[in-house]
């Protein structure tokens, strides 16, 4: 039987259609459940879908904590301290920087922080703990003297948490959550700068109706008010559904939770299902409006949502995220020291090869997009980056992240005329006339055919150059004025004149007894090059002045 797709009102398909050929797997799919089957999804008439990303949210680096937590080397001292300087000069206001009774290293940490002035004025940095009366003390500790900060107290509150890992009923947690906000409150005392943040782990499979209950008691014991509002951060700790999901979880809650302007939104998506900033998105569209998250998507198993990936998804969009990518390369390269794990090539804006084409359809299309986007620069008046950008399969230019052209277009056996021809343009000053660049392009297809590899762009050069530039055949320049050029073949020397040295050269050669025929010569970006014909066949040549062109494509086909 064909499994059938599930939907809340039930299977919609219980036999493969006739186009479908697909049959069962070995995979044992039926030991796991749908997302309704195992927590409740609230039901109404959601306006998310509809909406639009105008504006960026609150983005909160938890590197150095959520991300730290994940690595089996977590961060020394200097490694966390770099990590907080980058998070800082890119712009992020508020930064999750340890949870403080973790360990010996995140405690000083946190107190250096404290200690160093490292935080400036405008940036407040949070520290994570759990509800538990010693760890909420040592977490104070590490913030004595910080006029700022926000203290985040998170518990889990999903009935698998709260049944098999807390053994506490709905009731009895509730209590437990409320004993310890209570702490945090009066251990704050009367500072203002220090406002409070909770998570109610696993959000996204606890039901509903009890998250917003706990959250909402929250709300009120810690008085909340507009020019001191609460955090709620509702995290998927672990993603079990698809983001429209998590879109409903979340917009639920922005229209139910009690004292909604006393209340930042925030949310907090893994990325198990490979969908986190899906979720993220979709949550923002939905009412949130700060975003946790790590550069890279660092985090817990595949990791937490992907703040560089969210924040570029915006810039793409026109929507300036208010965080500075402006040099990828560099937040890339402190990323991957201080975790010690790398960046795929692949990973969306920041993989190495994210800019590059290798196929020959999406080089040409690239090669043009190029060409036109300057013309367009031109028409309007404008810098080339300050012009719109609208380059077929790049959307965003290179530039705008620090990258630079150069690895736009990599030619192997999959590549085309286009390629070739930009490489031969832009990295050696070869502009091909049209018509030669099928040609060269069969000799550069050959020899990626031949090693099976990348012909990396100095090899283009040296075989162009090899193929038509510096060649060698029966014939040698050997005067040349702009009027007569002279011919050596073997002994013998030959002497042609005409208007110009091309017109000479062809009488030279013809005096030689070699009826040559010159079918197109020009001359692009101070190179030229000529197609000639000889006993019917065809040859290009290029060369610096016309002449040796001509005599490089003739010396070509007599060779
Ligand atoms: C989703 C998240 O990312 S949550 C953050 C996870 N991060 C970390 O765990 C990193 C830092 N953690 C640590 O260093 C340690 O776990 C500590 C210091 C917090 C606690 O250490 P220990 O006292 O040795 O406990 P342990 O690590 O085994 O944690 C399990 C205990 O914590 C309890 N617990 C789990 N979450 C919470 C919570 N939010 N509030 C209170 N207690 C909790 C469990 O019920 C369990 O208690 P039990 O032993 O009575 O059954
Ligand atoms: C407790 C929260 C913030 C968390 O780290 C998670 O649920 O993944």
């Amino acid at each position: 039987m064909f499994p059938s797709l599930r939907t809340p009102d039930g299977p919609v398909a219980d036999e493969a259609p006739f186009w479908n050929p697909q049959r069962e797997s070995s995979m044992p799919s039926h030991r796991y459940r749908s997302v309704y089957d195992r927590v409740p999804v609230p039901e109404f008439e959601r306006a998310w879908p509809s909406r639009r990303l105008e504006a960026p949210p609150l983005w909160v680096p938890v590197d150095l904590r959520d991300g730290n937590q994940a690595l089996a080397d977590p961060m020394d001292p200097a490694r966390k301290r770099r990590f907080f300087d980058l998070l800082v000069t890119m712009g992020f206001k508020e930064i999750e920087v340890g949870y403080p009774s973790a360990s010996r290293d995140d405690f000083a940490f946190v107190r250096h922080l404290v200690e160093s002035g490292a935080v400036p004025d405008d940036v407040t940095i949070v520290v994570f703990t759990p509800a538990r009366h010693d760890l909420i003390e040592r977490t104070f500790a590490s913030i004595e003297g910080l006029p700022r900060a926000v203290v985040h107290l998170y518990t889990a509150t999903a009935p698998t948490w709260r049944d098999v890992v807390l053994r506490r009923g709905r009731d009895e947690l509730h209590r437990l959550v409320l004993d310890a906000a209570a702490l945090v409150a009066r251990l704050a005392g009367d500072r203002p700068g220090v406002r409070f943040e909770f998570s109610p782990e696993v959000f996204n499979q606890t039901e509903p109706d009890y998250v917003l209950s706990v959250c909402d008691s929250l709300t009120e014991l810690w008085d909340a008010s507009p020019d001191r509002p609460v955090i709620h951060n509702l995290p998927a700790t672990v993603e079990i559904a698809s983001p429209n999901v998590y879109a409903d979880q979340i917009e639920y809650m922005h229209r139910n939770l009690a004292r909604r302007d006393s209340v930042i939104l925030s949310v907090h998506p893994h990325n198990d299902r490979g969908t986190g900033v899906a979720c993220a998105e979709l949550a923002v569209l939905a009412g949130a409006q700060r975003v946790e998250g790590c550069l890279f998507g660092n985090g817990e198993r595949t990791g937490n949502v992907d703040l560089v990936a969210l924040a570029l998804n915006l810039h793409a969009q026109g929507v300036d995220p208010r965080i500075d990518f402006s040099d990828i390369d560099v937040i890339r390269a402190t990323v991957e020291h201080c975790n010690r794990i790398g960046v795929h090539e692949r990973h969306p804006y920041g993989g190495d090869l994210v800019y590059t084409a290798f196929s020959g359809t999406h080089q040409d299309a690239i090669g043009k997009g190029f060409a036109h986007h300057a013309e367009q620069a031109r028409a309007l008046g404008v810098a080339p980056d300050e012009a719109p950008w609208n380059v077929p399969y790049l959307p965003i230019d290179p530039h705008d992240v620090g990258r630079s052209y150069e690895a736009v277009i990599r030619v192997n056996s999959q590549s085309g005329k286009g390629g070739v021809a930009y490489v031969l343009d832009t990295e050696h000053g070869f502009d091909l006339p049209p018509g030669m660049r099928a040609e060269v392009s069969r000799r550069v297809q050959a020899a990626a055919d031949e090693s099976g590899a990348e012909v990396p762009a100095k090899e283009i050069g040296d075989l162009f150059r090899a193929a038509y530039v510096d060649v060698t055949g029966p014939f040698a320049v050997v005067g040349a004025t702009d009027a007569s050029v002279t011919v050596r073949i073997g002994d013998a020397e030959h002497t042609g004149t005409g208007d110009d040295p091309v017109a000479a050269l062809v009488r030279a050669l013809r005096a030689a007894g070699t009826d040559v025929e010159v079918t197109e010569h020009v001359v692009r970006s101070g190179v030229a090059y000529a197609e000639c014909r000889v006993d019917g066949r065809t040859a290009w040549g290029a060369a610096p002045a016309p002449h040796d062109a001509v005599l490089n494509a003739v010396n070509r086909l007599l060779s």
